[in-house]
């Protein structure tokens, strides 16, 4: 059944991060955020990150869910949860383009409007490919998916722009769809400026980055929304072992 509404029309832009299991999904969320590269992550469930970060120049507040393949009833959840999908593969292994095939072969049919990035990670290993970068790029555009290789472990820049990118727009494709829902410019400009001084405070000077990470535990999820009551099964641990001094786990 078609799905297509978008959950979150005003409020933090909400970001999905699918892929099958080992793709690079936490390396690539981790590398955005704190720019660091590191090389393990527990994998047992999802992460949500909440954060301020500047989107087309402008502080705005984003929600990633780095979700976890081991979770495997999550999905139709992640899918009604976010607005966007960033579909993750690893251009080593074949497995994994057929899973991000399929997934945005899903969103194409369940959320049509939402913003859809693939991502070919792990391009530094061009000695083990198995997916060819055209191959995927003409799947992409087949979907009106936006497409990019990216090496998470070779280097930031890169995921950096891709992800900026995409999130402007996420944000723009949102202005646009509130303009068609009949908001005035006057309206918006007033929201914008209200939505500044919360964040910022009149004569503060601009945020620093400020990442907070939740582990989703079975209560956590019940405080989402409705649709995130049906995510994998609780796996909650006390601590989160990222050493990167930006997350406060909560
Ligand atoms: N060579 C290389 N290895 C990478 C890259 N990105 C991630 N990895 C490695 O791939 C492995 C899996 O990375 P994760 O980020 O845990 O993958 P995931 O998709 O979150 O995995 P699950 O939690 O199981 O769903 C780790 O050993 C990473 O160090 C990359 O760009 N190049």
């Amino acid at each position: 059944m078609k799905d297509d509404r978008n959950p979150c029309q005003s409020g933090p832009l909400r970001v999905a991060v699918l892929g099958a299991g080992e793709v690079g999904k936490s390396a690539l969320t981790v590398r955005y955020l704190t720019k660091r590269f590191i090389g393990e992550y527990r994998s047992d469930t999802d992460m949500l990150y909440k954060c301020v970060l500047q989107v087309d120049g402008t502080p705005q507040p984003v929600e990633i869910m780095d979700t976890s393949a081991s979770c495997d009833e999550s999905s139709d959840a992640h899918l009604q949860w976010a607005e966007a999908f960033v579909v993750v593969y690893s251009v080593t292994d074949k497995e994994s383009y057929r899973w991000a095939a399929s997934t945005i072969e899903e969103l194409t049919n369940r959320r049509s409007s939402a913003c859809v990035l693939m991502l070919g990670n792990k391009s530094d290993l061009g000695h083990l490919r198995e997916v060819e970068e055209v191959e995927a790029r003409s799947l992409a555009l087949t979907h009106a998916a936006r497409f990019s290789e990216v090496s998470t472990a070779e280097s930031c820049t890169p995921v950096a722009e891709v992800l900026d990118n995409f999130l402007k727009e996420v944000k723009s494709q949102r202005n646009g769809s509130n303009n068609q829902n009949g908001g005035s410019p006057k309206l918006r400009k007033i929201s914008v400026t209200k939505m500044l001084g919360s964040l910022i405070g009149r004569s503060s000077p601009p945020p620093t980055p400020m990442t907070h990470l939740i582990i989703l535990d079975k209560e956590e999820r019940s405080k989402l929304q409705p649709a995130m009551r049906r995510l994998c099964r609780p796996c909650l641990r006390p601590a989160h072992s990222l050493p990167c001094s930006p997350h406060t786990a909560v």
